[in-house]
């Protein structure tokens, strides 16, 4: 099963409340929700307080993307938020193995999240641990990039990882997804997809969210 979780960053950040609920009512099976920090990316977006206030306009789960340096600050304020699936960055966690224990032992999904130069091979020793793994297919920070070609092949390379294990794990691939290359980005072992701008240029989020699931189960 294919799942689609629309990048709130590409969204009217007026109307936040709104969005979620409308992005739930396309239909789709998680929000995906870009904190940055102004360090480890040269972006500053939203926290928990945030989080938590838009948590009452859905039900579906909010995957939360980390984008922030020495994630494990601040893993009991997003949990507390409302927070479903967490991700962290391996660049940026010193006791990678401690954060991740730390989000599941609240009974939250855990994930790791490599930015496009670094090596899937990276993982091998957290992998079975994990719950998700989210490839960046643009260097993190900003919505509306192209997508990196390079990522396929991690991709695959990835796929197998996780088949070697024998394990479920999600993979999840985030920037620069659209139309044009959504079936080759499943094709190559991705799961869960991350769209931002695909989804949010339009006055009715929740029939954009609802064209683009229909797209991928025709397509895929
Ligand atoms: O994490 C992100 C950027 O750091 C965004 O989620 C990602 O770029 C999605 O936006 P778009 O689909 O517009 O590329």
């Amino acid at each position: 099963m294919i799942q689609l979780a629309p990048s709130i960053l590409a969204s009217d950040f007026s109307q936040l409340g709104s969005v979620v609920k409308q992005t739930a009512e396309g239909h789709a099976d998680m929000i995906h929700i870009d904190v940055m920090d102004g360090q480890f990316v040269p972006n500053i977006t939203w926290g928990p307080d945030i989080i938590k206030a838009i948590r009452p306009f859905a039900s579906i789960p909010f995957d939360v993307h980390l984008m922030v340096d020495s994630p494990e600050r601040y893993i009991d304020n997003f949990i507390e938020a409302g927070a479903d699936i967490i991700t962290v960055h391996i660049e940026a966690c010193t006791h990678l193995h401690r954060t991740i224990q730390h989000i599941k032992s609240a009974d939250v999904k855990a994930g790791v999240v490599l930015n496009p130069a670094t090596p899937v091979e990276a993982l091998t020793s957290i992998l079975p641990e994990l719950d998700m793994v989210l490839l960046m297919s643009v260097n993190p920070g900003f919505g509306g990039q192209i997508f990196i070609p390079s990522t396929i092949e991690k991709l695959k390379r990835l796929r197998n990882m996780v088949q070697q294990l024998g394990e479920s794990v999600d993979i999840e691939v985030d920037g620069g997804v659209n139309k044009n290359n959504v079936a080759d980005i499943v094709a190559a072992g991705a799961n869960v997809i991350v769209a931002g701008s695909a989804i949010y240029q339009t006055d009715n989020i929740a029939e954009s969210v609802r064209t683009f699931r229909a797209f991928m189960k025709e397509t895929i």
